[in-house]
């Protein structure tokens, strides 16, 4: 959520395209549910018995530990993979999900040891983000600092600090 919003500052279109599009279809009078690479290296997965994977031998007991950042930074599938582009997802990246099935994007892992919060964590974040855009101008220092910092998570190195004010009537 904190990266979303600090993207969306540093963007001059993004976020006002997303209160527009708020706007024209939800309107002022009332709230939406609308939606929209936290753990980069996520848990380690043990291979139960020996196996092939993309022709290297994988010995029984290995440990496996994918990184994430680095498969959604590949350049050769994300150009500038450094830019927020939310639009990707409309357009060239309009067939990929983050559901497990497609290997370039895979926040929440894949197959039968990936995320069982992802429902949830998709239906929040999307809510949770849209309702703030759509109730709040957001002003944030411009450019935000997107220096990460090292964690089990994906943190921001500083904290993120802005000045709300409401857009919508105070009874929404
Ligand atoms: C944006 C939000 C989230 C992201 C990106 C995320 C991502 C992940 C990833 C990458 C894994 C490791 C999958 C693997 O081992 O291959 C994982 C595991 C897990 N997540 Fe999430 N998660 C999120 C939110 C949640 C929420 C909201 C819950 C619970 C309500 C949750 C519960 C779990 C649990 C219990 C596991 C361990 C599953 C297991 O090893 O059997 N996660 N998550």
């Amino acid at each position: 959520m904190t990266w979303a919003l600090s993207s969306l500052l540093n963007n001059r279109e993004a976020p006002w395209k997303a209160q527009q599009e708020l706007d024209a279809h939800v309107g002022k009078d009332r709230r939406s549910p609308r939606g929209s690479t936290p753990g980069p290296l996520p848990i380690p997965h043990e291979a139960t018995e020996d196996c092939y994977v993309s022709g290297y031998f994988v010995p029984k007991g290995t440990w496996l530990i994918l990184n994430l950042y680095k498969i959604h930074h590949g350049p050769r599938v994300w150009p500038d993979p450094y830019e927020f582009r939310s639009e990707r997802f409309l357009t060239t990246h309009k067939d990929i999900d983050v559901r497990g099935q497609h290997f370039e994007l895979i926040p929440f892992g894949s197959s039968r040891g990936m995320c069982p919060g992802i429902s949830l964590a998709l239906q929040v974040m999307g809510l949770s983000l849209g309702s703030l855009i759509h109730a709040f101008e957001i002003i944030g220092d411009e450019p935000v600092n997107m220096e990460e910092a090292i964690g089990l998570t994906n943190l921001k190195a500083s904290p993120l600090e802005v000045l709300v004010t409401l857009r919508v009537p105070e009874h929404v």
